[in-house]
């Protein structure tokens, strides 16, 4: 059972520690979710005593609550390289693949994650995993959700179409795509499966992030501070 107020600490800490990671002058990439949401909000307050970055949101969330408290935002388009890319993530393994996409945001996120020099995942310990099992966020054509779904049953995974809160029907996405949700038990090779989902025609991009782990760094937030972990070094499990 996860503590909901020892994890939102967990998170805070990790989520301050990779805002006081930016140095002045930065283009920073801006996740999506409720980790990245605490690192704004260092950066907010780091930008209100001075320091001068340029944020790139990777959805309509984070670019509200960048507006919202300061951030000066612009595109990917405008800053096709990025020097740091903040970021949370669903799952963690000990070699930094991870399975990102709870909030439907991992299109723009692997976008930013690609054209960033380093990447920076905020999280706190229940995301950390010996082997990714978590369901993958999967986004596709709303044209080509039958067949994709139904290729996924073929390979052996368990698709579920997302419904909306507050919405009847299907979650839509920022890019107007709709999301499946598919488990496939133990991931065995993430580096593999990514690739593979990658590629069925129709999906627009999966939530595994196998790519970018050599520029990756991973920090974990608890009650008692943070821990920054560097690729197959110690893993806090
Ligand atoms: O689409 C959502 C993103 O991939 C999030 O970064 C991920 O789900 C982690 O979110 P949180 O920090 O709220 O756990």
């Amino acid at each position: 059972m996860v503590d909901a107020s020892a994890q939102a600490v967990g998170k805070r800490e990790a989520g301050y520690r990779a805002a006081d990671m930016v140095a002045d002058g930065m283009v920073v990439g801006l996740g999506t979710g409720s980790t990245v949401f605490f690192a704004m909000e260092r950066l907010a307050a780091r930008i209100r005593e001075g320091l001068v970055i340029t944020g790139i949101p990777t959805s309509f969330q984070t670019a509200i609550r960048a507006r919202g408290c300061g951030i000066p935002l612009a595109t990917l388009n405008d800053y096709p390289v990025i020097d740091l890319a903040i970021d949370g993530a669903d799952q963690v393994d000990p070699g930094f693949a991870l399975i990102k996409g709870r909030g439907a945001a991992q299109t723009q996120e692997k976008c930013v994650a690609f054209a960033a020099k380093s990447l920076v995942i905020v999280a706190d310990p229940s995301k950390l995993t010996r082997k990714l099992d978590a369901v993958v966020p999967i986004e596709v054509l709303s044209s080509a959700y039958v067949p994709v779904i139904r290729y996924l049953k073929t390979i052996g995974g368990v698709p579920v179409l997302r419904e909306g809160i507050k919405k009847d029907g299907p979650v839509i996405t920022d890019n107007g795509n709709m999301v499946i949700d598919c488990g496939f038990g133990t991931i065995g090779d993430p580096t593999a499966l990514d690739i593979h989902l990658s590629s069925i025609p129709g999906v627009v991009t999966c939530g595994l992030f196998t790519t970018f782990a050599d520029k990756t760094t991973v920090v974990v937030g608890d009650s008692n501070g943070c821990q920054v972990l560097s690729r197959n070094g110690q893993f806090p499990l």
